[in-house]
């Protein structure tokens, strides 16, 4: 049998009109990817993003949950401190250990995602019986701890949440174009580009090195003061990315180039990032007063991502070892498996570190 004929009648193409553009199956931008950003409320897409070893925008994947749940050994009962709440991962399956018995009290500095973190908890039946939000700084630990009378149980997962990284208007990522800001809450302090703006060269230097270990600090200092001299402001991510690809452009053009230039801006971003919210400094309180506020026999379980974090931690937990504040601690790092870390790149940099306070 002939196949019939698919081409339009002369009737039919008449009647054609023109079709809208067709904007593609995926939105491109975060703005619209809006069942990603609801992602309680489109469980598939969620779940097929997540298989596909990506994080959904809006959303935050909890590293490492089962070895902190292993170690905390957490009781019904027991009262408890996670530092930093970001999406409620780790918070939630805390709180499912406590069985509806005892209390945790989480800080984060991002009104922003700590506000909708808090009400997509309470949704989920954990409201203010059992958890207690508060948007502090969490090197104030030793302020709720007095208040509730100390910690059977810590958590501090350092840095950044996915929601932060992926949300172009943060400034965090280099790889999506935004105002160059930087900071965990944008209500308070000054941003990365403002910070730039009156900056030495030397200072910068110095800031890149000691953040990041940046090999290229020297250059990329010169590089980005000599810009602002000149009136041009760097005020957005992808003006700070031209000025690193700029500065690097007399790397010989090989396969290797293209990574060179993708960790140095990863390095730079990052000491931008722990300049503008002083993430040192508040760690290193938060390390000090941390051997008060753990109840004898209290754990302390902490996640870092880079080596300047791990290394404070490490000499913290050390240093009270050695004093016989806790009775045990991690010698050596745990990791998350390479399952983990395949299904979820953001892994693939953590540190877990432990103490136990003696009794
Ligand atoms: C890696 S995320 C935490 C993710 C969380 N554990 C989860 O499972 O969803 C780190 C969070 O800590 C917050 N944060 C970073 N430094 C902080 C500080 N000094 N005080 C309080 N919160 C902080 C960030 O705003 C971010 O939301």
């Amino acid at each position: 049998m002939a196949e019939k004929d698919a081409r339009p009648t002369n009737a039919e193409q008449k009647e054609h009109k023109r079709r809208v553009r067709y904007k593609g199956k995926y939105p491109r931008k975060f703005e619209e990817k809006y069942k990603e950003l609801d992602p309680e409320k489109y469980q598939d897409t969620i779940a097929h993003v997540i298989q596909k070893g990506n994080t959904p925008a809006g959303m935050h994947i909890s590293i490492m949950v089962q070895e902190i749940l292993d170690f905390l050994k957490i009781q019904p009962g027991e009262t408890g401190f996670d530092a930093t709440l970001g999406y409620g991962g780790h918070t939630k399956a805390m709180l499912k250990c406590l069985d509806g018995k005892g209390h945790i009290y989480a800080t984060d500095v991002d009104p922003e995602e700590s506000a909708k973190t808090k009400k997509r908890l309470a949704e989920q039946g954990f409201g203010e019986d059992i958890l207690t939000i508060r948007l502090q700084n969490f090197c104030t630990i030793d302020e709720i701890a007095k208040e509730v009378g100390g910690f059977d149980f810590i958590l501090a997962d350092l840095g950044v949440s996915s929601m932060q990284i992926d949300n172009p208007k943060r400034g965090f990522s280099f790889k999506v174009d935004g105002p160059l800001d930087l900071r965990l809450n944008q209500e308070k302090g000054l941003s990365a580009a403002e910070r730039l703006d009156t900056i030495s060269r030397e200072e910068l230097a110095g800031m890149l090195y000691e953040n990041s270990d940046e090999p290229y600090c020297e250059e990329l200092a010169k590089a980005i003061t000599d810009e602002i001299r000149k009136g041009h402001r760097i005020d957005t991510t992808t003006k700070l990315r031209r000025v690193i690809e700029q500065t690097l452009s007399f790397l010989p053009e090989n396969k290797e180039k293209k990574d060179i230039v993708r960790k140095t801006c990863q390095r730079t971003f990052q000491a931008l990032r722990i300049d503008v919210n002083n993430e040192f400094e508040v760690l290193y309180e938060f390390m000090e007063k941390l051997p008060d506020t753990l109840k004898p026999g209290g754990r302390v379980a902490i996640l870092t991502f880079h080596s300047g974090e791990d290394k404070l931690v490490k000499r913290a937990l050390k240093d009270g070892y050695r004093q016989g504040i806790y009775s045990e601690y991690a010698k050596d790092v745990i990791r998350p498996s390479a399952k983990e870390c395949a299904q979820n790149g953001r892994a693939r940099s953590t540190k877990m570190r432990w103490a136990v306070k003696a009794k």
